[in-house]
């Protein structure tokens, strides 16, 4: 009990890639006079990151810390300048970077069972801080929290050339070391290709040590435990709703698609399919449309069958109903969803095929081996054409965006699981 207390970490720390040139973080000041001269920006593509860092530098404040109820200002305690959020701005997102996603799995663990709690991680933004060196630093401390939801603090290091200035991070006789000065592998040894951060639990003791060169240069962020989102609330709902539970009683029926019937595809273990025309609208021919961005009943199918040892995946249906709309063709769509732009004219039935193999099509499953559950709903469209008439003219096909359960055959012990869920 005691040493697998012990295992739950108090600090975590990580490293996010930068794109550059296109994508870098910028780091806006204004000051509060508000002349001209103190509007500066400090960019870490900046042709001259010194220039642009003391610029920065002349807007900001020496930093305090909090003495007895006092902010004071001591630099053999701390010496670092701020900025407070109101007097600058940034496009770094600790959400988009997916540190708060690993800062909840990590310090924030969700709670299991049926007591379950879910709470999810807010970050405000607390303040930009340089350490100068040589001598910047913050000596050993406990941070402030600034309400009862406070848990901990994020610092982002931003690519600013320095060195020292490691963050060490103590709790319970153990120690954690961040540093920012070092190079990163991953990022083909250049410090100014990553961000590092880390995060830990508000009553530990941690500390900066010295800043001997350089700049460097972080963003401070409070965190909350908040009430989980409705995102998340959706996820959970997905298995406790009274739908899965209709669910599993159909593929707890023996009868129910038993072995597959004669006709459909035996792939992969599975004997029959069902398919389920998604009821939100989503970006779906998009190039990065994935799984957790579905909705509500949506996301209850795809979990949902999921934990009943079914295999789901997203495929587009197209409805290549060029013809005769009555008699549309309907075409399962492979993997990739992405809209496709094809150099095909479209003349007759045989330009069809043409079309069609160009682009990802799904070879295994025909529309009509899928039992449906329902009605199509939202189109988008997927793959545009050249038609052919009196002018050519461009036009497309539409799509659906489905979901497709493969269901296991039924075996001596109940339903098979699947051992790969989804696709
Ligand atoms: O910059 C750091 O790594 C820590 C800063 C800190 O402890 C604070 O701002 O309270
Ligand atoms: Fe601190």
């Amino acid at each position: 009990m005691n040493a697998s207390h012990e295992d739950f970490s108090f600090a975590c720390g990580g490293s996010v890639p930068i794109a550059l040139p296109a994508e870098t973080s910028e780091t806006e000041s204004q000051s509060s006079s508000g002349s001209s001269s103190s509007h500066e920006t400090a960019s870490t593509a900046a042709s001259n990151p010194h220039q642009a860092i003391d610029g920065l530098l002349a807007d900001m404040l020496p930093a305090t810390f909090g003495l007895g109820g006092k902010d004071v200002y001591d630099e053999s305690y701390r010496k670092a300048a701020k900025l407070d959020p109101s007097s600058f701005s940034t496009n770094f997102s600790p959400y988009e970077t997916g540190i708060i996603a690993m800062v909840a799995q990590m310090l924030l663990p969700d709670i299991e069972g049926d007591f379950a709690v879910r709470r999810a991680v807010k970050a405000e933004l607390y303040k930009l801080n340089v350490y100068e060196g040589p001598s910047g630093h913050f000596h050993a401390h406990v941070d402030t929290p600034r309400s009862r939801s406070q848990f901990g603090s994020l610092v982002v290091c931003l690519p600013a050339a320095h060195e020292g200035g490691m963050l060490e991070v103590r709790h319970n006789g153990k120690a954690m070391q961040f540093d920012c000065d070092e190079d990163d592998d991953n990022g083909g040894g250049d410090p100014a290709a990553t961000i590092k951060w880390a995060a830990f639990y508000s009553d530990c003791e941690h500390e900066v040590f010295e800043v001997r060169a350089g700049h460097r240069v972080t963003l401070t962020y409070n965190l909350y435990a908040v009430p989980a989102d409705t995102t998340r609330y959706d996820a959970v709902r997905a298995v406790t709703s009274p739908l899965v539970g209709h669910m599993d009683a159909l593929l707890g029926n023996k009868d129910f698609m038993p072995k597959g019937e004669p006709e459909s595809p035996v792939i992969l273990h599975v004997c029959g399919y069902l398919g389920f025309y998604t009821t939100h609208a989503y970006a779906h021919t998009s190039d990065d449309f994935d799984p957790s961005s579905l909705k509500g009943v949506d996301m209850v199918i795809w979990q949902g069958f999921q934990r009943l040892g079914c295999g789901v995946c997203l495929r587009p249906i197209l409805n290549a109903d060029c013809w005769d709309e009555e008699d549309g063709e309907l075409i399962v769509g492979g993997e990739d969803f992405s809209m496709h732009i094809s150099e095909c004219e479209l003349r007759d039935r045989d330009d069809l095929e043409y079309i069609l193999d160009e682009w990802d099509k799904e070879e295994d499953i025909a529309h009509a081996d899928i039992a449906w559950l329902n009605e199509p709903g939202n189109t988008q469209a997927q793959l545009i054409y050249t038609a052919y008439g009196n002018e050519a003219f461009a036009t497309a096909f539409y799509s659906w965006c489905s979901i497709i359960i493969g269901v296991p055959p039924y075996g001596d012990e109940g339903r098979m699981a699947l051992a790969k869920p989804y696709a």
